[in-house]
């Protein structure tokens, strides 16, 4: 009995990380696939059940390589689970950071400038990092409007910020491949959402086309932020971090944020 619990909640996990991927029809490709190996063994087929085991064979040897993405998450995941996790905004008031990247968004969300502003959590960024031009900068109002500037050489792609500081410019993030978006969403937000459900970052975007102001997070997009509502979720986000350093006291602080009114995500 609590065998089988676990073993559905172990399926259930898997589904949840995999929701919205292409894995999803993979998974389907092998249900259908462990439906015929029944069929087979039951009718007594041994041509069938014989193409089936070399088919399993090498559908396992194939399986860590095409999910990597999922696997790499889940690994991720678990890796956070160490006692003492970093605290984001650390020595400086964390309100003024959040002040600073709102306050840019609002101008660049009023000239429709676009902009891709990743911040760091407890998952690093290096990779991500090392695709773009290295910089260590403070965060500021003006450094970010000049850096996503337009016809300026750091322009294009994402900003990424760890602590009070932006250490890179013109990132390259993994693109979410999520057929449910909506089609509206081109691959700058993809680009976001799709970094957003690979790490614990979170991603503000700015539409160049509407202006509209997004907030990426867990792989779901929260959008029509105003500067004020953003300003509030980054520092209920970031802060959390900081009262939360005992991962054990997670959900405590989830439950924290579901209270937060949030407008309308997809
Ligand atoms: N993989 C990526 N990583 C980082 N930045 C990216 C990536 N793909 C696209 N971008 C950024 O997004 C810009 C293109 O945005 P695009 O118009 O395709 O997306 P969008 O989601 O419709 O955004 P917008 O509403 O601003 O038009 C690129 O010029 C680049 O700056």
């Amino acid at each position: 009995m609590l065998d089988g619990l676990l073993i559905l909640l172990i399926a259930y996990k898997i589904f949840t990380l995999v929701r919205g991927t292409q894995a999803v029809r993979l998974i389907k490709g092998l249900v259908v696939l462990a439906g015929l190996t029944v069929v087979a063994q039951v009718l007594k087929l041994p041509l069938l059940s014989w193409t089936l085991e070399k088919i399993w064979t090498m559908a396992f040897v194939a399986l860590p390589v095409i999910f990597w993405p999922e696997l790499r998450l889940l690994l991720d995941k678990l890796g956070r689970g160490r006692p003492f996790s970093r605290l984001v905004a650390g020595n400086f008031p964390l309100k003024a950071l959040v002040g600073e990247i709102a306050a840019a968004v609002e101008t660049m969300s009023r000239d429709r400038v676009g902009a891709l502003i990743v911040i760091e959590r407890e998952t690093g960024l290096k990779e991500y990092v090392q695709t773009g031009t290295p910089l260590d900068a403070l965060v500021s109002r003006l450094l970010l409007l000049q850096l996503f500037a337009k016809n300026t050489p750091l322009h294009d792609g994402a900003v990424i910020i760890k602590g009070n500081r932006v250490v890179a410019a013109g990132c390259y993030l993994p693109l979410s491949l999520d057929e449910r978006l909506a089609r509206e969403l081109g691959t700058r937000h993809r680009a976001g959402i799709g970094l957003s459900k690979l790490t614990d970052a979170l991603v503000v975007i700015v539409s160049e086309e509407t202006g509209t102001v997004s907030l990426a997070e867990n792989g779901t997009l929260t959008r029509y932020l105003d500067a004020t509502t953003l300003a509030e979720l980054l520092e209920t986000r970031l802060a959390v971090e900081q009262r939360f350093p005992w991962r054990v006291w997670e959900w405590e602080a989830q439950k924290k944020r579901k209270k937060n009114e949030e407008p309308t995500s997809v």
